[in-house]
């Protein structure tokens, strides 16, 4: 293996595998503290949601809606079945996805980049702005809806890449809007108006690859952190790793076949003044199996203030966060390798 100083960490972890396949020890840039270390926790038994109940009778629309408000409120996660989208297109976006990452490194490379709001960006660990405490992932990140801003510099490899995404992140997004609507309502709101504020926003696709890796307790693929988003839709390729921090415990969260994990993002908390909670999570990863997960995030635009909905504050009410530019809590949030939910704080009004 190449000396541990010269270890190029730009290339990422994909990379140093296939080039020291014998490695059996973490290179010392990915420990971290012993503190959080990933121990072995029991499974989450977060709530599960028939989305198909948004569609029924009346009654159990609002049997639906009141589900999926004490999940936002007491997990900030929940498991959603009967979505709707098929099987067959998730699989066609993970298979993508995965060819994408399986291509040489010079054509990954293309789309290198430090800055953290690039269109298109290919990179590992955290971010590849600053030196850090090395995290054992490589990702790919770019804009989804509205399409006729980026769609043209997604990659042309492999060649199925724009349109499989196109069509997932269309369907997603829909999906979204949906489970947006059910949380306005949930939160005495109309049902538009969480879609209102949220406009042409942006929508985010993060594909992420966590190989094998060879002392998987003493590192972690993501750090603790919440989306910055409204919601976040994620799906694995069957293997385990992601935990919650619920209760000051960190639990496993196990994906159902067949099913969405839906995030609760920051967004969420300021919008809400704090009733609903964005969830605190973080990837492990593992010595046999490569673990790959798209998560999609759906914000408001770059340029909205976010704060807290005036119709969910009254006088006697306290506004619990400081409105902020959408753009700049990201790059708040994105560019600190101190994670955790210290974006959010930042914006508390006696911090
Ligand atoms: O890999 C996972 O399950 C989590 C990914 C994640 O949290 C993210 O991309 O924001
Ligand atoms: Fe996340």
């Amino acid at each position: 293996m190449e000396s541990e100083s010269a270890l190029d960490w730009k290339k990422g972890v994909k990379n140093l595998m296939e080039s020291s396949p014998k490695l059996k020890k973490l290179p010392p840039q990915f420990v971290l503290p012993l503190e959080t270390n990933p121990l072995s926790v029991n499974y989450a038994e977060i709530p599960i949601i028939d989305l198909s109940g948004l569609n029924g009778a009346s009654h159990t629309r609002v049997s639906t809606v009141k589900a999926i408000a004490s999940a936002c409120q007491h997990w900030g996660i929940f498991t959603i079945i009967n979505h709707g989208i098929s099987e067959a297109l998730k699989e066609e976006m993970m298979k993508v996805g995965e060819e994408f990452f399986s291509l040489n490194l010079r054509e990954k490379m293309k789309y290198a980049s430090d800055d953290v709001m690039s269109s298109v960006r290919y990179g590992t660990s955290l971010n590849t702005s600053k030196k850090h405490d090395l995290h054992w992932r490589d990702f790919f990140r770019h804009y989804g809806h509205p399409f006729e801003e980026t769609f043209h510099l997604w990659p042309l490899n492999p060649p199925q890449y724009r349109n499989v995404a196109r069509e997932y992140l269309d369907e997603v997004r829909q999906m979204a809007m949906k489970i947006v609507g059910a949380i306005s309502e949930s939160l005495g709101l109309e049902s538009r108006y969480i879609e209102e504020c949220l406009g042409e926003g942006v929508q985010i696709l993060a594909a992420n690859y966590y190989p094998p890796c060879p002392e998987p307790h003493k590192t972690l693929g993501l750090a603790p952190h919440s989306d910055h988003g409204a919601l976040t839709i994620l799906t694995q390729n069957g293997v385990d790793g992601l935990q919650i921090k619920h209760h000051q415990t960190w639990l496993a969260v196990h994906h159902l076949p067949a099913s969405f994990l839906v995030n609760i993002g920051d967004y969420f908390e300021i919008l809400s003044n704090g009733k609903y909670k964005s969830v605190e999570h973080r990837a492990t990863v593992n010595a046999q199996r490569t673990r790959i997960s798209i998560a999609v995030g759906h914000g408001p635009h770059l340029s909205s203030l976010i704060g807290p909905a005036a119709p969910l504050v009254d006088e006697k009410e306290v506004i619990q966060y400081e409105p902020i530019k959408y753009e700049d809590y990201i790059r708040l949030q994105q560019s600190s390798t101190v994670r955790g939910k210290s974006a959010l704080q930042a914006l508390r009004p006696n911090k």
